[in-house]
C-alpha cells in the first residue's frame, strides 16, 4: 500500500516515471539509428530496410495485447513488467553486439566477414525487444494509474500528463544523442562507424529502468491478477453470441443488450465488465486514421525534410532531425493545456473533454527532381567541348543549335543510334548508377566528366573522386554545403575550381578538353545540375509539426487516461493494450496505403489521409457525443453489494458459496486498497 505520499502524489510514482523515461530513451534511440544500421552495415537496400523498419515498429504495437494478458490474467503488472524489462535488456545488448563489426571481420578489412551473424543476433535482439517495449507498455501506464485511490482522480489525471512529458523528455534526448554516437568510429581492428555505441547506451538505459523500478518495489500497490481473465471474457462473449443465436425467434423476449444472453451461465458483474470494455473497444474504431497521419513523420515527412533546405543559420539542420520539434513541441504544449487551456475552457463552462482532434496536413511537397527516363528510356547528354556553337541533329528530333561550351539533356529510346556527331560534341550516355534520389542528410553528390585526352586527378578536402580516364566520369561523392575547391591535376601539373552548393543537389562537372594546366581552370570546367538545389526551407514543416503535435496532446495524453479511468479493474492493463493496438493498425494503413496503393502523386496521398482524417472526425464526434462517461469502480460496487446480497439469501444453497468466496477474494484486494487511501486522504 502507498505509505507515503509527497504533495498528494504517492511516491511510488516517481520510480515508474523515471522508469518511462530512461525505457523511452532506450526505445527511441535504438530506433532513431536503426533504419542507417540496416542500410549501412547489414548492407540491406532502402526497400528491404523500410518494410523491415516498419514491420518492427507494427509488432511493437501488436505486442502489448500480449503482455497485458499477461498482466491481466496470470503474473500481474508488477511481475510482468520485470520479466519483459530483462527480455527487453537482454534484446538491446543483442543489438549492441550484432553491430560489432570485428567479431567477423577476420581479414580485418573493417567489414563484417559473416554478415550472416550480425543479420540473425540483430533480427533476435529486435524481436526481443518488440516483445518487451510492447509487453510492458499497457502495464507500466495502468501499474502507474494502479498507485492512486479513487478520490485521487485529478493526481491521476497530472500522472498521465507527467508521465507523457517523461515518455518525450527520453525520446528527445535520445534522437539527439544516439546518432552522435552512430557517427563516432570505433573497433579493435578498423575503425568503423559505432553502432554498437549508440545501441549501447539504449541497452545500458534499460539496465537502468530495470534497476529504477525494482527499487521502489516495496513502494508500489500491486492489484493481484484475478485469473484468466481473457478466457473467460471470451468464453462469456462467445457464449453470448451462441445463446442468442439459440433464442433468435420472435417468441423470446428481446434483452437490453446482447451481451445480457451470456447471463445464465455467466455472472453479471463479469457481464457489466464485458459491456464496460466493449463499450470503450467502439469508441476507439476511428482512431487509427490519427495515428496513420502521426506516424508519417518518421517516414513520409522525414522524407520530404531531405527536399528541403535545412540551414537554420547557425545551426545546419538534418532532415531526420526535424522529427525532435514533435517531443519539443510535446515538452511546452503540455504544461501550457494543463495550466493554461483546460482551465480556461472549464471556466467558460464548456465541458471540453479533449479527446478530440481535428488537424489539416499542410501539402508542401516540392519538385526539386527532374523528369528520370522510364526503362524503355536512357538519359542522354550532349557537351560541346568547342569555342563555336555547333548545329546536331538527333534521330527524330529537329536538328538544335547546341552552344559552346554548353550541355544538353535529352532522355531518348534505348535503341536510337547517334552517327556521325562531330569531334567536339561529347555524347555523354548516364549509366544507371545515375542519381535518381535526392541526396542524403542534405548532402550534394558531384561527378566528374573528364573530357580531356589525358587521365586526370580530381579532389577536395572532403572527397577524392580518384583517377579519371580520358572520356570517362568519377563515382559520385558527397559534399556538403558551402563553398567547395578542387583540385584537377595531371602529372604535376595542377589547377584549381571553386564553387557553391546549396543542399540536396546533385551536379556533374564537365572538364573540357581546351583546359590549361598551371592557369585558373574556373572556365574550363561546366557545371551541369541534375538535380536542382532544394529551396524550400525546412522551417515550413514546423507548422504541421505544431498542428499534429497540439493534436497529440489533446488526443493521445487525454487517450491514456481515458482508457485507465473507463476500463474495469480487472481489465486496465487490457484496455491499455486496445488503445495501444490503434495506433498499429494506423501504421498496417500507412504501410498498405504507401506499398499497395502507391498513389502516384503525393499531394493526392496528403489530401486522401487529410480527408479521410475530417470524415473520421466527424464519426467520432457523433460517437463521442453520445458516449456517456462511466465510474467502472462504482459499478462493480454495486454489483458487488448485490452479490453479498444474493449471498445471504443463497447461503443454504450447497456449491453456490464456494463460487461466491471466489468472486470475493478477487474483489477483495481492491477495497482493501480503497480503504487504505480513503483513511489517508
Ligand atoms: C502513445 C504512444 C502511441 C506514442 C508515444 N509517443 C509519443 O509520445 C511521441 N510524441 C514521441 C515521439 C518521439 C514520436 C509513446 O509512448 O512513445
Amino acid at each position: 500500500l502507498n505509505e507515503k505520499l509527497v504533495c498528494g502524489y504517492p511516491l511510488s510514482i516517481f520510480f515508474i516515471v523515471v522508469n518511462e523515461f530512461c525505457e523511452r530513451f532506450s526505445y527511441y534511440g535504438m530506433r532513431a539509428v536503426l533504419v542507417l544500421y540496416f542500410k549501412y552495415f547489414l548492407r540491406w537496400d532502402d526497400d528491404l530496410a523500410t518494410s523491415i523498419y516498419h514491420t518492427f515498429v507494427a509488432l511493437c504495437y501488436l505486442t502489448p495485447i500480449l503482455g497485458a494478458i499477461v498482466a491481466d490474467s496470470w503474473l500481474g503488472k508488477f511481475k510482468t513488467i520485470i520479466y519483459l524489462s530483462i527480455v527487453y535488456a537482454v534484446g538491446q545488448v543483442a543489438m549492441a553486439v550484432s553491430a560489432i563489426h570485428d567479431i567477423t571481420d577476420s581479414d580485418r578489412d573493417g567489414t563484417p566477414d559473416s554478415m550472416t551473424f550480425h543479420i540473425v543476433l540483430s533480427m533476435v535482439g529486435l524481436f526481443l525487444i518488440a516483445l518487451g517495449t510492447g509487453g510492458i507498455k499497457p502495464c507500466v501506464a495502468a501499474f502507474g494509474g494502479d498507485q492512486f485511490g479513487e478520490h485521487q482522480d485529478r493526481q491521476r489525471r497530472t500522472f498521465f500528463s507527467v508521465f507523457y512529458l517523461c515518455i518525450n523528455g527520453g525520446s528527445l534526448l535520445s534522437t539527439i544523442i544516439t546518432p552522435v554516437l552512430r557517427a563516432q568510429e570505433c573497433g579493435i581492428y578498423s575503425k568503423q562507424k559505432c553502432y554498437s555505441l549508440a545501441f549501447g547506451v539504449p541497452a545500458a538505459l534499460m539496465v537502468v529502468a530495470l534497476v529504477v523500478f525494482i527499487i521502489g518495489s516495496g513502494m508500489y500497490y500491486k492489484a493481484e491478477p484475478q485469473g484468466n481473465i481473457m478466457l473467460d471474457v471470451c468464453k462469456c462473449i462467445g457464449f453470448a453470441i451462441k445463446n442468442r443465436y439459440r433464442h433468435r425467434s420472435k417468441q423470446y423476449p428481446k434483452r437490453q443488450h446482447w451481451m445480457d444472453w451470456a447471463e445464465e451461465k455467466y455472472d453479471k458483474l463479469l457481464i457489466a465488465q464485458i459491456k464496460m470494455v466493449l463499450k470503450v473497444l467502439f469508441l476507439y474504431i476511428p482512431l487509427p486514421m490519427f495515428w496513420t497521419l502521426f506516424d508519417q513523420k518518421g517516414s513520409r515527412w522525414t522524407l520530404q525534410a531531405t527536399t528541403m533546405d535545412g540551414n537554420f543559420g547557425a545551426l545546419v539542420i538534418q532532415p531526420d532531425q526535424m522529427q525532435t520539434v514533435n517531443p519539443i513541441l510535446i515538452l511546452t504544449l503540455v504544461p501550457i493545456m494543463d495550466s493554461l487551456i483546460y482551465p480556461l475552457i472549464k471556466k467558460c463552462g464548456l465541458n471540453f473533454t479533449s479527446n478530440f482532434y481535428f488537424s489539416f496536413i499542410l501539402s508542401n511537397f516540392q519538385k526539386t527532381l527532374p523528369t528520370f527516363p522510364s526503362t524503355s528510356q536512357s538519359q542522354l547528354k550532349l557537351l560541346n567541348m568547342g569555342s563555336n556553337s555547333v548545329t546536331v541533329k538527333l534521330p527524330g528530333n529537329d536538328a538544335l543549335i547546341l552552344p559552346a561550351a554548353q550541355v544538353y539533356p535529352f532522355i531518348n529510346n534505348c535503341n536510337t543510334k547517334f552517327t556521325n556527331l562531330l569531334p567536339e560534341v561529347i555524347l555523354f550516355k548516364s549509366a544507371t548508377n545515375d542519381l535518381t534520389s535526392k541526396p542524403q542528410e542534405g548532402n550534394n553528390a558531384i561527378r566528374f566528366v573528364n573530357g580531356m585526352k589525358t587521365a586526370v586527378n580530381v579532389s577536395t578536402a572532403a572527397a577524392d573522386f580518384g583517377l579519371i580516364e580520358p572520356f570517362y566520369y568519377s563515382n559520385y561523392s558527397q559534399i556538403k554545403n558551402g563553398k567547395a575547391t578542387f583540385t584537377l591535376r595531371s602529372g604535376s601539373q595542377s589547377c584549381e575550381y571553386s564553387t557553391n552548393f546549396g543542399f540536396g543537389s546533385s551536379y556533374t562537372f564537365f572538364i573540357h578538353s581546351t583546359l590549361v594546366f598551371g592557369s585558373n581552370c574556373q572556365d574550363s570546367v561546366t557545371a551541369v545540375e541534375d538535380i536542382k538545389p532544394n529551396s524550400v526551407h525546412m522551417a515550413l514543416q514546423i507548422p504541421q509539426y505544431f498542428f499534429i503535435t497540439a493534436g497529440e496532446v489533446m488526443f493521445s495524453v487525454t487517450g491514456l487516461e481515458f482508457s485507465y479511468s473507463q476500463a474495469p479493474s480487472n481489465m486496465k492493463a487490457v484496455l491499455q493494450a486496445g488503445w495501444l493496438f490503434t495506433v498499429a493498425i494506423g501504421n498496417f494503413i500507412v504501410l498498405i496505403v504507401a506499398e499497395l496503393a502507391k498513389i502516384p502523386k503525393q499531394w493526392a496521398e496528403y489530401v486522401l489521409f487529410a480527408s479521410l482524417l475530417v470524415a473520421v472526425c466527424v464519426i467520432f464526434s457523433i460517437m463521442a457525443y453520445f458516449y456517456t462517461y462511466i465510474d467502472p469502480t462504482e459499478i462493480e460496487a454495486q454489483f458487488k453489494k448485490k452479490i453479498n446480497e444474493d449471498d445471504e439469501d443463497d447461503k443454504s444453497k450447497p456449491g453456490k458459496a464456494e463460487v461466491e468466496m471466489v468472486k470475493r477474494d478477487s474483489i477483495k484486494c481492491h477495497d482493501e486498497y480503497d480503504k487504505a487511501t480513503q483513511t489517508k486522504m
